[in-house]
This record gives C-alpha cells, sequence and structure tokens, in this order.
C-alpha cells in the first residue's frame, strides 16, 4: 500500500501540491487527469523522491519514503520505476544497454561506468524487451527507433529494474493513436499479469477511463476527485480540465482508439 498524507510542494509561493491524502493498494491502475499545471508531474516527482516533499508524508508499508538517504534512496526509487512523455533513452546507445541501465543501482559503480553486464544480466534485459516486441531492436542505436518503439523500450527499461510501482508522466502524449493504444496495452498488461501498481499521468480522459480502476483529478495542486471512472460525471470533468476540456475530450487528438486507416506517410520535399 503506498500512502500520502497531508504531502504538499512548494515552489516559492506557488502550492504545485497542496495537501493531497491518498491510499494506493497494491496492484492498481490509477489515471491522474488535469489541465496543465494542476500538480500531477509534482506529485508522480514526488512519489519517486525526484523531488522532496515541503510538508507531509509518503509512506510504502511502513517505510517513511520521505525520509530515505543513499542506497535506501536509490533501491525505493528503483522499486518505483518512471517512464516520461520523451522517453528518455540515451539515443547513441544500443536498445539493450538502455534497458541495462535500468539495473545500475545493483551494480558496481566500476562496471556500470565501463558498461560491462553479465550475461545472466543481458538476458534479462532481452527477456524484457521481448515482453514490449522489442528484442529484434536490442542491438540497434535507440535514436534510430520511433517514438512509440522508443516508449516501448522505455517501459523495457523500467522492468528491467523489477518495480514494485510503475509511475508513467504523460506516457502517450507524444505518440499517435496507434502507438498509444500499443503503449498503453503494455501498462495494462504488466499491471495485470505482474500486479505491479501503475500510476499514470494522462491527458486524455477517455484513456484514464478506458484503462484504469481507478481516476483521480487535480485542480490547482488538491486532489479534487478520486473514484472509479464510472464516477466521474462529465460535468465534474469539464471543471476538473477547464479551459483544457474541449481538447482532453478531443479522442481523435490522442486518443487510445485504433484509427481506421493508415496515418498519410509524408513524403521529404
Ligand atoms: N521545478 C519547478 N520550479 C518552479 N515551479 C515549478 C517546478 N515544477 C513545477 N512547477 C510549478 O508547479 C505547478 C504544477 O506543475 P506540474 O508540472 O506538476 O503540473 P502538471 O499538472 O504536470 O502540468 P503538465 O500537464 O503541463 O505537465 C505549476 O504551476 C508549475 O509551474
Amino acid at each position: 500500500m503506498l500512502k500520502i498524507e497531508k504531502l504538499t510542494r512548494r515552489f516559492g509561493q506557488n502550492l504545485a501540491v497542496n495537501n493531497a491524502n491518498l491510499e494506493i493498494p497494491d496492484g492498481q491502475m490509477v489515471g491522474i487527469i488535469g489541465r496543465s499545471g494542476a500538480g500531477k508531474s509534482t506529485l508522480l516527482r514526488l512519489l519517486n523522491r525526484l523531488i522532496d516533499p515541503s510538508e507531509g508524508q509518503i509512506l510504502f508499508g511502513d517505510t517513511d519514503i520521505a525520509a530515505l538517504k543513499g542506497r535506501e534512496l536509490r533501491a525505493w526509487r528503483s522499486d518505483c520505476a518512471m517512464i516520461f512523455q520523451q522517453f528518455n533513452l540515451v539515443g547513441r546507445l544500443d536498445v539493450v544497454t538502455n534497458v541495462l541501465t535500468g539495473r545500475l543501482y545493483d551494480v558496481p559503480a566500476w562496471r556500470s561506468m565501463a558498461q560491462v553486464f553479465t550475461p545472466r544480466e543481458r538476458a534479462f534485459a532481452i527477456q524484457a524487451l521481448d515482453r514490449l516486441g522489442m528484442a529484434h531492436t536490442a542491438l540497434q542505436r535507440a535514436e534510430t527507433l520511433s517514438g512509440g518503439q522508443q516508449q516501448r523500450v522505455a517501459i523495457a527499461r523500467a522492468l528491467a529494474q523489477e518495480p514494485k510501482i510503475l509511475l508513467a508522466d504523460e506516457p502517450i502524449a507524444s505518440l499517435d493513436p496507434m502507438n498509444a493504444k500499443i503503449v498503453m496495452d503494455a501498462l495494462r498488461d504488466i499491471n495485470r499479469q505482474d500486479g505491479i501498481t501503475v500510476i499514470c499521468n494522462l491527458h486524455t480522459l477517455d484513456t484514464a477511463r478506458n484503462y484504469c480502476d481507478r481516476i483521480i483529478g487535480m485542480q490547482d495542486g488538491r486532489i479534487v476527485f478520486d473514484g472509479t471512472p464510472d464516477l466521474l460525471t462529465t460535468q465534474m470533468a469539464r471543471e476538473i480540465y477547464g479551459a483544457e476540456a474541449d481538447e482532453a475530450f478531443n479522442e481523435a487528438a490522442t486518443s487510445t482508439a485504433i484509427p481506421t486507416a493508415p496515418a498519410p506517410v509524408r513524403v521529404p520535399a
């Protein structure tokens, strides 16, 4: 169980996360929605301690996450893998090495600097890639992959950490609908098959509704909705998104619906 109590993060006078309380049982798939600047990314970054809370508590079981330091903090960051909108792969490195960096917390410094990994670690990385349908790209440089493929590699890298929680910060915001669906299906499979808790910031409402057991709505740093998708009325969703409601409701733009025809190919001039 992940529990946050009165969690607050200030940037100067700005309350990015304001007195948030949540209990997330193991194995849930949670979508966080809200307009730009609502505090979604800050909440995720607090959870894996990329940033520190100004006030409040983060508890995982009996562990006080906000108090962790040094090796224990590194172990928590590894337990709590994160994927990002922009994938954050090292473009000039091959795919399998990118995935292996997911295990660096567990590898002595000299081996990580020299990028020396054991056959067992390599086999584990290939297995993670295979789950995402990406094993055939193992020796390709990451920068040669499409955005959708890069995000699948980023998920494989997260899996290589053997996390308990997977945090995803707008994982499909840069992807076309077909790739968005592949990535969301992969996150759901990992959640269902491995029992890993998935907490995912999502901009489009229909994606949150289609994939998540639970939706959390944020507005100006506060949690203003917390419930199952069927409890989120259109009126409530419109209030959460405010001026961005039309964009968030616009399924054609970034939703996970499969397009009926292939996207047009742009021919270079
Ligand atoms: N490092 C920072 N320094 C100063 N202010 C910050 C910082 N990070 C976030 N903020 C502010 O905190 C608030 C919440 O930002 P956050 O990125 O968490 O929102 P968000 O809901 O994830 O938005 P988006 O969907 O645009 O990513 C915003 O007002 C933002 O400007």
